[in-house]
């Protein structure tokens, strides 16, 4: 049952796969993409050189068909590389320089043309190409990207940029790097969830579609540089399609029988795809097949083939689909499985009836199915299940390749012919407009190779294969080429509207940092001049407010005794001569607490003086710098700024006897109370004198006259001095003790002293809040240069950026250029005869 199978399947799991490398093209490839890129597909001149085309009407133009399709999937393939060098150069850009490529914020449009031309920023991100008008859209793309960013306000052009349109709440319209927001399962207010984001954030989501645009381009690369195309070859019943298959082949491969033979679905396919093995691979899950591994498949012998058919028909095997490697031993250029420019898979399917037709209208549709021939019989026309098909597949695939086999049966060829097209015309308008390349009325049967023998197909038959293999090809162009060449179109034109976008930020906010430098100088200049005027001005005030308290001080300390003197006979009670000693002791207490209470109110005003001085510098200060809140108070440090010491000055006021007889003040008194004895001498005051006065009297009155009178006077005169001398001690201490302390203030050095640590600390506060401003300046002027630093660093982040945006401009711009010329569907079918 089994003999027809294969001991060979373990063959295949050593082979690799072959695997296509992506080359690298290199920008400069790009100023040169005409150029076939020889490594991506074999050069058509290289397998024409190789065989000659054989002469026929229509193999010159399928030969130069052929020309150009390789052409242009070279083409293709280098600007998807150059594209995807952009994308990466974009990526890289972002990841490491500062200027990073952003999505272009969706703006409102300005209401009137006034308003626009006064928002430049608005303007220059606008672009809303479905909005052009027709003349503008009669341009190429690039072009009218480039004017709808470059016309100037107010000029005629502006009337077509996008600015003045009406307002749709877009402005420009991005088409594969386009960012769709959703909330939950509405995707609405996409804009508005875009202004919502941060910039980064969004420059983020931009990237990652950069990175899908990158990866969608490697896939198109794999498709435009796959070189395979599958053709599915259906029909009804016994039309012939195996017979077909082998006659295209030049090859018995597939069974042919009267019966219904083909119940699974036969791809035949160039050895060279299973390391130039001829081979069958009986596969029972289609999806899960894998030609390295031998457990998805099951190898039939070649021979044995028709068996293994009949058995699966029988439903003795249970398969899905037969993967049939073989090799066409034609010339190369006469090759259909593998002439160097597509290598064509045919496809043979079940006959169609009610059971199978859902089925094969499914593989049809598949994505890599790339033309469906469908076999009619000439003897049968078109059956209820061959018409479904019909139906089906003009709907999706709007031209179809028509077979009318076993046409060698017919007799009244003619009429055979005009009641099929009539039937084509109905089924499938597009095919019958086309029929003359798309149907094709011939003899299989005829064309096998045991037939031929060596001898020539015939004409319609070489036109059949002919016009397949140029079906073929056009039909790769749209569903190859054409998808590739719409994508490089769009992301271009999408590279062109971000990179033009984010120029004109840059330039923008290059203007503005510029402007911002050039107003920047002359501030910077001015905080330099005025932080010298400020603190020149501040060093004077600040001296001349510290000579004024130090002369205050002195002037007041100095003065200050006799308000002292004053002061004592009111706060010190006097108790009497038993205590004299107490009072002595407060007189020197009173008088050196009055004048430290007297240095206290010289702090005390000095401390307002520089108070107020200080304010006025801080007010000179603020009117150049920003103003900050100092407490200048607070500077002055030490809780108590008096430091004399009342003990030592105590101890200088100390009681002495003397203290208590101010004699030379009493003998001054007494002087003037004996006025007439003093008259004789001018030298009245002093004990001396006294002595030489009564000398002077004991001569003139006479010495016995003297010793009469001598003791009453004497002792009346020195009780009388007593008494006076106990009555005045409590003058006389207050006296001394004021006079002592007139000789420490004129003699010794505490005004000096005092005035100097008062002055000192005043200094000190002057010199805190000196330094204070001076700080702020330094700041101020430190925030200047900072700034001026950014901004600088800014500017030439800006003029980078400026300058990389428009290359990126230029460099999509050149590429959409080199798109643009590649024809994917123009005209194809005319290049036939
Ligand atoms: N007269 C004539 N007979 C043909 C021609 N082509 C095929 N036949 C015969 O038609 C019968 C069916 O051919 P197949 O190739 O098996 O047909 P098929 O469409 O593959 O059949 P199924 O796969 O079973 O649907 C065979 O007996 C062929 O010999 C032809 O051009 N002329």
């Amino acid at each position: 049952m089994t003999s027809y199978f294969s001991a060979q399947n373990s063959q295949s799991s050593a082979a690799s796969q072959r695997r296509s490398s992506l080359p690298r093209l290199s920008m400069d490839d790009t100023e040169r993409p005409h150029q076939p890129a020889h490594h991506v597909l074999p050069s058509l001149s290289h397998t024409a050189a190789a065989t000659v085309p054989r002469e026929s009407p229509y193999n010159h133009n399928l030969f130069l068909q052929q020309q150009v399709f390789a052409d242009k999937s070279n083409r293709l393939l280098n600007l998807i590389q150059n594209t995807k060098g952009l994308l990466e150069e974009i990526r890289e850009t972002n990841a490491t320089k500062p200027w990073q490529t952003y999505y272009p914020s969706p703006q409102i449009p300005a209401t009137s043309a006034t308003s626009a031309s006064s928002n430049p920023l608005r303007r220059s991100t606008s672009f809303h190409p479905e909005d052009d008008t027709e003349r503008s859209s009669s341009l190429p793309l690039q072009q009218r990207i480039q004017r709808s960013f470059t016309s100037a306000p107010g000029s005629p052009q502006n009337a077509h940029t996008s600015i003045e349109l009406p307002s749709t709440g877009r402005l420009f319209e991005l088409n594969v790097l386009k960012l769709d927001l959703k909330v939950g399962n509405y995707a609405t207010g996409n804009d508005a969830l875009l202004r919502g984001l941060e910039r980064n954030t969004i420059a983020h989501l931009l990237d990652g579609r950069i990175q899908q645009s990158v990866k969608h381009l490697d896939n198109l690369y794999q498709r435009v540089g796959d070189k395979s195309s599958k053709v599915l070859i259906t029909g009804d019943l016994n039309a012939g399609k195996s017979t077909l298959v082998n006659a295209l082949m030049q090859r018995t491969i597939l069974p042919v029988d009267q019966q219904p033979c083909t119940s699974l679905f036969c791809e035949v396919l160039d050895a060279q795809e299973n390391e130039g093995q001829e081979a069958v691979h009986a596969i029972k899950d289609p999806s899960t097949y894998n030609r390295q591994d031998p457990n998805t498949f099951t190898v039939v012998d070649m021979r044995h083939l028709e068996k293994f058919m009949n058995d699966v028909i029988d439903g003795y095997e249970d398969y899905a689909q037969l993967k049939v490697y073989c090799t066409d031993r034609r010339m190369v250029n006469d090759s259909l499985l593998h002439n160097g420019v597509v290598d064509i898979a045919l496809i043979d399917s079940p006959g169609l009836n009610r059971d199978s037709v859902k089925t094969t209208a499914l593989f049809a549709r598949q994505q890599e199915i790339d033309v469906v021939v469908f076999v009619v019989s000439a003897e049968n026309h078109f059956t209820l299940s061959g018409k479904e098909f019909l139906w089906n597949a003009a709907n999706e695939k709007t031209h179809i390749f028509i077979v009318v086999n076993r046409f060698d049966s017919i007799r009244d060829k003619e009429r055979c012919k005009r009641v099929i097209l009539d039937q084509i015309k109905q089924l499938s308008a597009k095919t019958y407009e086309d029929a003359d390349e798309l149907v094709h009325f011939v003899s299989a049967g005829s064309c096998l190779p045991e037939i031929i023998q060596g001898g020539d197909l015939p004409a319609d038959f070489l036109r059949l294969e002919e016009c397949l293999r140029s079906f073929v090809l056009e039909k790769r162009c749209k569903s190859k080429l054409a998808p590739a060449k719409v994508y490089l179109e769009n992301i271009l034109s999408d590279v062109s509207v971000l990179s033009e976008s984010n120029r004109q930020m840059a330039a923008e906010e290059l203007a503005k940092v510029r402007l911002e430098l050039e107003r920047g100088e002359p501030e910077y200049q001015d905080t330099l001049v005025r932080r010298e005027m400020v603190l020149e001005k501040v060093d004077r005030l600040s001296e001349e407010t510290c000579s004024l308290i130090d002369a205050m001080t002195r002037e007041k300390l100095s003065n200050s005794v006799d308000d002292i003197e004053n002061a004592v006979s009111t706060l010190v009670p006097w108790n009497g001569l038993l205590h004299l000693w107490q009072y002595s002791n407060d007189l020197r207490y009173v008088m050196a607490d009055l004048f430290v209470d007297r240095v206290k109110s010289c702090e005390t005003e000095a401390k307002e003086k520089t108070k107020a001085c200080v304010n006025d510098i801080h007010n000179l200060a603020n009117e150049s710098l920003p103003v900050v809140q100092s407490d200048v108070v607070a500077l002055f440090t030490k809780p108590d700024p008096t430091r004399i010491s009342t003990g030592k000055l105590k101890d200088e006021l100390a009681l002495d006897l003397t203290d208590m007889f101010d004699i030379q003040d009493k003998l001054g008194v007494a002087s003037v109370s004996l006025g007439a004895v003093t008259m004789f001498s001018s030298k009245a005051l002093g004990y001396k004198s006294l002595i030489h006065s009564l000398f002077d009297i004991t001569n003139t009155v006479g010495v016995s006259n003297v010793r009469k009178w001598a003791v009453p006077v004497v002792t009346v005169a020195g009780l009388g001095i007593l008494v006076y001398i106990a009555a005045d001690i409590k003058h006389a201490l207050a006296r001394k003790t004021a006079r002592k302390l007139r000789a420490h203030i004129r003699e010794g050095t505490i005004v000096h002293d005092e005035a100097m640590r008062i002055t000192k600390d005043c200094r000190r506060v002057f010199k805190g809040n000196a330094w204070d401003i001076q700080n702020r300046f330094q700041r101020e002027i430190e925030a200047h240069e900072r700034r001026r630093a950014e901004q600088e660093k800014a500017a030439k982040d800006g003029e980078q950026a400026v300058i990389y945006f428009s290359k990126v401009f230029e460099k999509a711009d050149e590429l959409a250029r080199w798109v643009a010329a590649v024809e994917v569907e123009v005209e194809e079918r005319k290049l036939k005869a």
